[in-house]
């Protein structure tokens, strides 16, 4: 249903030729015209437009291959084509409208059925790009997709992190989105406008990380032909971001203390110390405080780097952002390439909510990805995904009372975070009494304040 305040959605006409062959229909919405595919790209590229309309006449034909190639650039786009009749049995034709077309009408147009056919182009467009992710109004991590509370949260304590100079720990497993959360944390910094230098210390050989981090003089050691400047360095006035921090040995682990304390740095071969304004954030799959017990780490760096601490939370626990950044790398693939798939099927997006994502973002990213490669049909199905036993595992089908708990625990622990643990009022937002919400909490094991403002305790 349309709203009073939605914007008014802009159509794209698009007639290489007769520009009077047929009226544009009314309906709510504003025709943006172009009488070339050249110009109907400079319109496509300035605005969002999510339906627009071609003319296909017998003259067409010999063009047809560029009007392919545009329609496969811009497939976002719900194209519906105007035909004429006879174009029906050309068999690239068909193809065409096939693959590229939400719908098509042959000439003569009749205007009522064109607005009809609009309104659905319009109608499935909105659909599927309703969950369109942008960055939340007013929050730091623009790049960063999620809507989830807990994602909500982090870009809440990235804005905050992001204005203070301390140095700066991201914890989180693998893939879960720490180097991007890194970025926004710079982005969000009066660091901005300064250099990003990321560095992943696993990647790098255990003897090649000092003078990656710190740099070297020529002829510092075997094969230093030329002098060189270190990560560190190439951060001056910005952030450097120390990917997989828990891997740097022993060695480098002093020195880069040593920069922290004095925030100087000397070159493997150089007597000379040089003076960096670098702030660092650092990331870590491992559990560095293990690290530390372990003698693998030292603990007076960990308390250097542990100053403003936060954690990327896996993709399991954040509700239905599996669907939305699904939705938004498919966005991003098919501007990248084109493609005729159209969108994810019901059962490809019930397969997403219900996988646990051990790897991730990236794992995610990777379906996506192979799905729309493999897809043979024109929504991405769970097998397409290699999800399609998701759905089937019993474990996805268990007893109600089961279930029903799940979800008192979860409306529980939501209303008393809602209303910062004040018990009266989470329990009139859950409409049970206080005695009904407490004995409820007791039987979830769900710590709340005392009748007498016991703090944490289950009474
Ligand atoms: N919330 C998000 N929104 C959009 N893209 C994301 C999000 N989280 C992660 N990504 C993307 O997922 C991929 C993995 O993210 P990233 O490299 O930041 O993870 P990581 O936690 O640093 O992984 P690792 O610990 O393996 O280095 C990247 O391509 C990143 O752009």
């Amino acid at each position: 249903m349309d709203s009073g305040s939605r914007p008014t959605q802009r159509l794209l006409w698009l007639a290489s030729m007769d520009l009077h062959a047929a009226p544009c229909p009314e309906g709510p919405w504003e025709w943006q015209r172009a009488d070339s595919l050249r110009r109907g790209e400079q319109i496509l590229e300035e605005q969002r437009i999510l339906v627009g309309i071609f003319l296909l006449a017998r003259k067409d034909l010999v063009t047809l291959p560029h009007l392919e190639a545009f329609l496969r650039r811009h497939c976002q786009v719900e194209w519906v084509a105007l035909v004429d009749p006879e174009l029906l049995w050309e068999p690239r034709v068909r193809e065409l409208l096939g693959h590229w077309c939400y719908d098509f009408h042959s000439t003569p147009v009749d205007p009522n059925r064109l607005r009809v056919i609009l309104g659905h182009a319009l109608g499935m467009a909105r659909l599927l790009t309703r969950g369109e992710p942008g960055p939340l109004p007013g929050q730091a991590g623009g790049m960063l997709v999620g809507e989830s509370p807990v994602m909500r949260q982090v870009l809440r304590t990235i804005t905050k992190v992001g204005r203070v100079d301390a140095p700066v720990l991201i914890t989180g497993e693998s893939g879960t989105g720490k180097e991007l959360a890194a970025r926004a944390v710079h982005d969000a910094s009066p660091r901005a406008s300064g250099p990003f230098e990321a560095i992943n210390c696993a990647a790098v050989p255990a003897a090649l990380v000092q003078s990656e981090l710190f740099g070297h003089e020529r002829g510092a050691f075997t094969g230093a032909h030329r002098a060189r400047q270190g990560h560190v360095c190439r951060a001056d006035g910005g952030t450097l971001f120390l990917d997989e921090i828990g891997d740097l040995p022993l060695e480098v682990q002093s020195t880069l203390l040593r920069f922290l304390q004095n925030q100087t740095v000397q070159r493997i071969g150089s007597d000379r110390e040089e003076k960096v304004d670098v702030r660092v954030v650092a990331a870590t799959h491992v559990d560095l405080e293990a690290a530390v017990r372990e003698g693998r780490f030292r603990e007076d760096l960990f308390y250097r780097l542990d100053v403003l601490r936060f954690q990327m939370p896996p993709l399991r626990e954040r509700d239905a952002d599996a669907v939305l950044l699904a939705r938004h790398f498919y966005q991003t693939f098919s501007r990248e390439r084109g493609h005729r798939v159209k969108g994810f099927s019901a059962a490809g997006l019930e397969s997403i909510r219900l996988h646990r994502w051990p790897g991730n973002v990236r794992e995610l990213i990777n379906r996506v990805r192979r799905a729309m490669v493999l897809c043979e049909s024109r929504y991405i199905q769970p097998w397409d995904l290699g999800l399609e036993e998701v759905l089937e595992a019993p474990a996805n089908l268990r007893p109600l009372e089961e279930v029903r708990a799940d979800a008192e625990r979860e409306a529980i622990t939501r209303a008393l975070a809602l209303h910062q643990g004040n018990v009266s009022a989470a329990a009139r937002h859950l409409e049970v009494s206080r005695i009904t919400l407490y004995r409820m909490a007791r039987r979830h094991g769900i710590p709340i304040p005392g009748p007498r403002g016991g703090d944490g305790a289950v009474p």
